[in-house]
């Protein structure tokens, strides 16, 4: 067995460095940039009025002033600006050199075209010229592109962005106890749920993922799938890894040549955790239980999919409370599912009492995984302990 460090380092290292691709900004959401976005345009692109009201000098406040004309957004004023003067201006448009401050329209009191003011306040209301970004500027967030980023982007005028390729991921479940969700098991059957959870989870970490037809236990049926997932950058396998006469990924793996990084890792749940690489592909093998599979994914899966977008792997690991007295660990290191709960500074953490590998409904009502390391002697309620959220 090996450590769950050791194994991440050498999933980690499956990922080769990712191919690029130019697409359109809008369809950039979720993506992670290749190449930084860099800025075409100054914003704003001039001095502009952050408010409704009127532009004027501070020093020729309180008034009166002559409105001599207008500005909007999109319609500058471009006309003289005499002693005295002012210019009625909305949100967003150029404020004209003379003036140095913007007063809203609440605090002016207008008879004809006079003005006056009552009392300016400190806000000069003016967004200068290049207070956002210049020209120039270089983004490239490392973080899967958000709403706000695509908003950025287009804002320096730049409608198209070199991405990483999204990660190809076939997702291969099989065992003759399952059928497809709506189907009518048969005796002894389940429905297989691990599949459309593990391709939910490659999607959420940016991949293209597509699940295979479920595989029977046979070597044939495995063969045909295997067959079927070539051209993916990285097969996920689900089940038949531990060591029943009818698990057979790992031999059929390695007759099609698969080069197995590590086999068994001392970790709870997700000691049967298979890695390496076959063909051009890399290979992960998930454990058939339900909560080790996701468990699993969660921590090798989509780190090795963010990484093969040049994205930094994660989970990154928080600081939370603990609850309640717990027993000494064993030499794995233990993700227990918890529920959190806010407090005063660090969030309190309450594992559940049970932990079954199986047990879908409890991981629906967790929202995080407590990590213990191996080894780890008891712990008392009060303790700090790392988690990792759902
Ligand atoms: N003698 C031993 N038995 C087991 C060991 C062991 O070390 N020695 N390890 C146990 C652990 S830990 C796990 S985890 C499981 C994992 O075994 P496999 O990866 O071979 O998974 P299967 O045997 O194929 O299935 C286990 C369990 O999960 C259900 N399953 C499988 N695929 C799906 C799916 N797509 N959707 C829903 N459920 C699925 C399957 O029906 C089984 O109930 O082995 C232990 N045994
Ligand atoms: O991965 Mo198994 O679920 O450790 O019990």
């Amino acid at each position: 067995m090996i450590s769950v460090d050791e194994a991440r380092a050498l999933v980690l290292g499956l990922a080769r460095a990712p191919e690029t691709e130019d697409i359109p900004l809008h369809d950039a959401l979720g993506r992670a940039l290749a190449a930084p976005a860099v800025a075409r345009l100054t914003q704003p692109p001039f001095d502009a009025s952050a408010m409704d009201g009127y532009a004027l000098r501070s020093a020729e406040l309180p008034g009166p002033l002559q409105v001599i004309g207008t500005a909007a957004a999109g319609v500058p004023y471009q006309s003289e600006t005499p002693p005295g003067s002012a210019i009625r201006i909305f949100t967003g448009a150029p404020v004209p050199a003379a003036y140095d401050r913007v007063v809203m329209q609440e605090i002016v009191t207008r008879k004809g075209d006079e003005i006056t003011v009552s009392d300016a306040g400190e806000n000069l209301n003016i967004r200068l010229q290049g207070n956002d970004f210049k020209a120039g500027d270089e983004f490239q967030p490392k973080r899967p592109l958000r709403p706000s980023d695509l908003a950025l982007i287009a804002a320096m005028n730049v409608a198209r962005v070199t991405v990483a390729r999204r990660p190809r991921v076939a997702i291969l479940a099989g065992g003759d106890e399952l059928v497809l969700p709506g189907a009518d098991p048969a005796p002894g059957q389940i429905v297989s749920s691990n599949d459309i959870a593990i391709a939910a989870m490659a999607r959420e970490a940016g991949a293209d993922p597509f699940i295979l037809p479920l595989a029977r236990d046979t070597q044939e049926s495995l063969r045909d799938r295997f067959a079927e997932s070539e051209g993916a950058d990285l097969i996920v396998t689900i089940g038949g890894a531990s060591v029943g006469d009818h698990d057979l990924i790992a031999k059929v793996a390695a007759d099609l040549g698969m080069e197995r990084a590590f086999y068994k890792l001392a970790m709870r749940p997700g000691r049967p955790l298979m890695a390496g690489r076959m063909g051009s592909s890399a290979m992960l093998g998930l454990p058939g239980n339900p909560v080790s599979a996701i468990v699993c994914a969660k921590l090798f899966m989509q780190p090795l999919i963010r990484v093969m977008q040049g994205l930094p792997a994660g989970p990154e690991p928080a600081l939370a409370v603990l609850s309640r007295d717990l027993p000494a660990e064993g030499n794995r290191r233990h993700y227990l599912r918890a529920r959190l709960m806010a407090a005063d500074g660090l969030p309190r953490i309450d594992p559940f009492a049970d932990q079954d590998s199986a047990r879908l409904w409890l991981l629906a009502q967790a929202d995080a995984l407590l990590i213990r390391p191996a080894n780890d002697p008891a712990r008392r309620a009060g303790e700090q302990v790392e988690f990792l959220p759902l």
